[in-house]
This record gives C-alpha cells, structure tokens and sequence, in this order.
C-alpha cells in the first residue's frame, strides 16, 4: 500500500485493480522509473529515501556520458531493473541502453532520419525520450513515425507511420501504453496541422484508433470553428499523456489552435461566442478501449496568445477537508494551476500560479476565463503588457508531485508580452502564425521560479527565484528531496518542505529536462540530462539572448550517487 500511495494510485485503486491494470501497478516499482513521469500518473515522485536531506551533500558524481548529439536535450531517462534507456536530440540521432550502475553501452540504435527535420520542428529537434512495456521500447520520431525496439536488443521490432511531418508534425514526445495499445500525439500547433491522438497494437504497430482533437462539429453537434479553418486548426497533442487505471481513462492535453491570429478561425475580437475552436488548449478525457472523448475541460477558448494547453496531468488523490479528492493537476501555461476531479470532469478550483492579467479568474461553473477585454490581441488591436507570455507560465518542463508533503514543484515562468493580429494564409510545411511579439519581464524583478505549491489551498509554499525564465524539469523523492536543473548549468537539490539550498553542481549546459531516481543493488541513484534549449529562445527576444549566452550547448547525461 505504501508504494501504490507513493506513486499516486490510491490504495482504493490498488484494491480496485484487476488483472488488465496489473501492469500499470509493476511499472510503479518503487526501485525503477520505467515511463516519463515515473509512473503513468506523471507524480515524477521517487519513493527512494537512501539520500535524503541529510546526506544529500554528499552526493557525487557516479558517471557522465554523452549522448552524442548537441542542442536541446529534454529526455527524460528511464529505468528498468539495471537498464537505463535513453534518447538524444536530432531525431532522436540515438537511442542507448546503458548499464545503469556504470554507463556501460549495451546497446544502440539510430533510427534512420531525415536532414531536413529541423525546419519543420517548431521549438527544436528535441526527444523528451522513450517509454517501456512489454519487454519492449518505444519512441516517436521527428520525421513522423513510432518505433517499437525489443528492449534487451535494442532490434527493431516495429515501425509505424503516425503522421507526414513534411506538414510541420514531428513526434518529440514518448508515447503512452495502455494495455495492448501504444498512444501518441505530434506537433504542429505553430504549422497548422489537425490534431489528433493514435493508438497501435502493442504487438504488431497496426493503427486501432485515431482520434482527431479538433473537426467541424464537436460531440454536441455543433461548429466552434470559422468556415472550414478546422482543416488547420492545430489542437495537436505534442506532450505526454497520463493514464487512471481506476477510471479506465487516458487524460492528454491540446496545443494552440492554429493559426495564432484568431480572425481566420474564430471572431477575432473579444466575443468569441460559440467560436471556441474545441478541442484545441483543452485537455481531453479519453476510453483508450476506443479512443472516445469522454469529456474535456478547455482552459483557453479560442486561444489569442499561443496559451497551448499540453502541459501534464498529474494524477493524485488530494487530501482536503472534505475526504480525498481524486484529482488531476495541471500547470496550465495560460498561468492558471487547475485542480479537477478526475472522476467527473468538474472543476474543482483554478488559481494564477505567476502574475496573470488576461483573465481576473476561472469562473468555476462553467470553467471559462473571465478575460480583460484589453488583453485580448485581435486583429486593429494590437494588445500590450499581457501576462504571461506566450512562452508560458510553465512549459514543458515538467512538474512532480510529493504525497510526503502534499506539494507540487513547479518550474514557472514570470514573463510578459506585447502582442499584435496581422495577416496569414496556411502553406504546407510553414508556420502559419499571424502574430507579432515580445517578450519583457514579468512584474517582481525576477524572470523565473521554482514554485512548491499546495494544490489543495491553492497557493505557494514556498519558492526560489532564478536567474532566467525556462528552467529545467523537478523531481520529488521519499528522502524530502526535491531536485532540478537551471538554464544557467546548475543541477540542486533543495528541501521538499522549505526550498532550502542543500546541494548543487555545475553540470555545464543548461538543464530543461526532468531529473529521475532509481536504485540498482539497493543503491541510489539520482540522473538528469544537460543541454540546453537552441531554438527556442528566439521566442523570447532579448531574454533569449541571455538563455543562449549563459550556457553552450550540451547533451551530457549525469548519474550521481553517495
Ligand atoms: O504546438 C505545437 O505543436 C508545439 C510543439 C512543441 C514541441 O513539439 O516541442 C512546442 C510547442 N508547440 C510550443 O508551443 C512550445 O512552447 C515549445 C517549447 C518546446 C521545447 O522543446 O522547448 N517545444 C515546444
Ligand atoms: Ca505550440
């Protein structure tokens, strides 16, 4: 009971689980990090305690290797009994399987990809990494496919198409599984593309299921789009998804809807009415029997600001005042921290996490934003100082969740915006964006954050301001440690309960990506990838400059232990 409450299943989940969810529990071994998130949840909680606050400063490094691919590095890297799997940017270029008390290769694959990926990759040739099931692992492709390698050989088993990303849809995320099905998404949300979540037999790579995320009626019946502009209309599911047995549901989030001027797809001024553009900046709620949409909850209707909503869920079951919540968490990148039932679908509340002025607050009933009018770009009116950016209030980099201390850390952002509506016409394989903007400091005089936050009274616990905005992902342990890496080249580990410095070390190129835990022969480990974002800072002007200025680029894998 203690290791299914550590990973964020309920021991009334576990009691609950039959037979088809008893995979789900063994991946949740308290030794190993076998998906993304750590576990389908995406808790990124390791229950290992070996190190903890009081040993951490001595914490030294075990080994480094280099993945031998520069720009973005965002893998997360998972580990499966004493295998560590791993992915590098490009592509990715490799995949290594690598002893994980030595860093010793045991095997390497390098799928066959493309020169000319990069154009048609909006942030980068990143790879956030691969997933296991089945004695096998998958990883998703920048040149549109899903692969399916055996896991002791690294020989590829399977390859399937997912998508042409000639259209602007590469595959940087890993993918899901959920029984005999392995689910994916792809980007495309800055290149027009229509988004939609596939699923293929375990097995064999044959497609079960596609569902699109945005069409020309949703479920009621009705249009939420302008004329036929849902053809492009992005919605695209370009992170992770997570997964509850309990429910049998797989929860994902959307992109932006494409394009990001808002008069070729919805009213283009403040009054969008009906024109919410469904299901884009929403996240979904979906039976991965049949990939039906169950039912969602849009945070940004008819998106003005590139507010994509991918960002994780983070599955949990609450403690509040009224008994246990079964929730899901999500750090929305339009800056507000939604807490909802993930049984039900009903809002439970929704809290500014960063300095927010586009909407005053959520109105809980209905889970719309009630929006300022004057921070709402549209076309002849050009919006200034909105917050947050379209960089997000927290991107990608993803958050944990600890039941020890009931708090989420999060990697926040505190930057704003000037932003302007111009023309746009979609051309395959281009970004099909209309819009004009800046980046400029958030109020407070800081750029960036680690927030812990309590999700149940909705406001922080602590934080540690940064240097620079875009820092890297967190990890949470049973030890009280919460561990994360900067864009400046830093990688700390500070104290669950009070955000004191405890241990740091340069790691020599600035960390997006998410640390992990895992114990070989009853040792613990703690790992995390280095090398900072490339592209990505040109959407942030003169900050970016900074990002690029502080760090060169890496792709360095580091492993530490006592
Ligand atoms: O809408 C999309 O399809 C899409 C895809 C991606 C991606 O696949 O990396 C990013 C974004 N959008 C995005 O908006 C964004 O800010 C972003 C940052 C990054 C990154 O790797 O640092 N990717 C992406
Ligand atoms: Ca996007």
């Amino acid at each position: 009971a203690s290791l299914t409450g550590a990973v964020g299943i309920s021991e009334a989940q576990a009691e609950n689980a039959t037979s088809k969810d008893a995979k789900a529990a063994s991946l949740a071994d308290a030794n190993s990090w076998t998906q993304y998130g750590h576990d389908q949840q995406n808790t990124r909680f390791s229950p290992l305690k070996e190190i903890n606050t009081q040993n951490v400063g001595k914490l030294k490094l075990a080994y480094a290797f280099s993945l031998g691919s520069l720009r973005s590095n965002e893998a997360t890297p998972i580990v499966v009994g004493d295998t560590l799997y791993v992915s590098s940017s490009w592509g990715p270029k490799y995949v290594y399987a690598l002893d994980a008390k030595s860093g010793k290769i045991k095997w390497k694959y390098e799928p066959d990809i493309p020169d000319d990926v990069l154009q048609y990759a909006c942030c980068d040739v990143n790879s956030r990494g691969v997933t296991y099931a089945d004695g096998k692992i998958f990883v998703g492709t920048l040149n549109g496919k899903l692969i399916a390698l055996d896991a002791s050989t690294g020989a590829e088993d399977w390859i399937a198409d997912v998508v042409d990303y000639k259209q602007g849809s590469v595959i940087t995320s890993p993918p899901l599984v959920v029984r005999n099905l392995v689910i994916t998404g792809f980007g495309g949300g800055e290149y027009g593309a229509r988004g939609s979540l596939q699923a293929y037999d375990v097995n064999t790579g044959k497609e079960v299921w596609k569902t699109y995320t945005v069409s020309a009626t949703d479920a009621d019946g009705t249009t939420s789009w302008k004329g036929d502009s849902w053809q492009h209309g992005g919605g695209v599911g370009w992170l992770v998804g997570s997964y509850d047995p309990k429910t049998d549901t797989v929860f994902w989030g959307t992109s932006n809807p494409s394009p990001w001027a808002t008069k070729v797809r919805s009213t283009g001024n403040g009054d969008y009415g009906p024109l919410t553009n469904l299901y884009t900046a929403s996240t979904l709620a979906i039976d991965p029997a049949t990939g039906k949409i169950k039912w969602h909850v849009q945070g940004t209707p008819a998106d003005a600001w590139d507010y994509d909503g991918v960002n994780e869920l983070v599955l949990a079951d609450l403690k509040t005042a009224s008994g246990a919540l079964p929730a899901y968490m999500k750090a929305d990148r339009n800056g507000f921290f939604y807490v909802v039932n993930r049984e039900t679908g009903k809002l439970v509340s929704a809290e500014k996490f960063v300095p927010v002025n586009w909407a005053s607050k959520i109105d809980l009933a209905t889970a719309r934003p009630v929006e300022d009018p004057d921070k709402r770009p549209g076309p002849g009116h050009p919006a200034k100082d909105i917050c947050p950016h379209l960089i997000g209030a927290k991107n990608w980099q993803p958050m944990s969740y600890s039941p020890d201390t009931g708090l989420v850390y999060i990697p926040s952002n505190n930057v704003c915006q000037d932003m302007s509506e111009g023309e746009v016409n979609y051309r395959k394989g281009v970004f099909y964006l209309g819009k004009e903007f800046s980046a400029v400091p958030g109020p407070g005089g800081f750029l960036g954050k680690i927030l812990a936050w309590d999700p149940v009274k909705q406001k922080a616990a602590w934080e540690i301001k940064e240097e620079l905005p875009f820092n890297g992902g967190t990890l949470a342990t049973g030890g009280g440690l919460v561990f994360y890496g900067t864009i400046t080249g830093d990688f700390k580990a500070v104290d669950a309960k009070t955000g004191a410095e405890l241990w740091k070390i340069g790691v020599g190129s600035g960390v997006g990506a998410g640390p992990i835990s895992f114990s070989v022969d009853g040792k613990q480990y703690i790992a995390v990838v280095a090398g900072r974002t490339v592209s990505t800072a040109a959407f942030f002007g003169d900050i970016g400059t900074k990002i690029t200025n502080a760090t060169p680029e890496g792709g360095t894998l580091f492993v530490f232990s006592e």
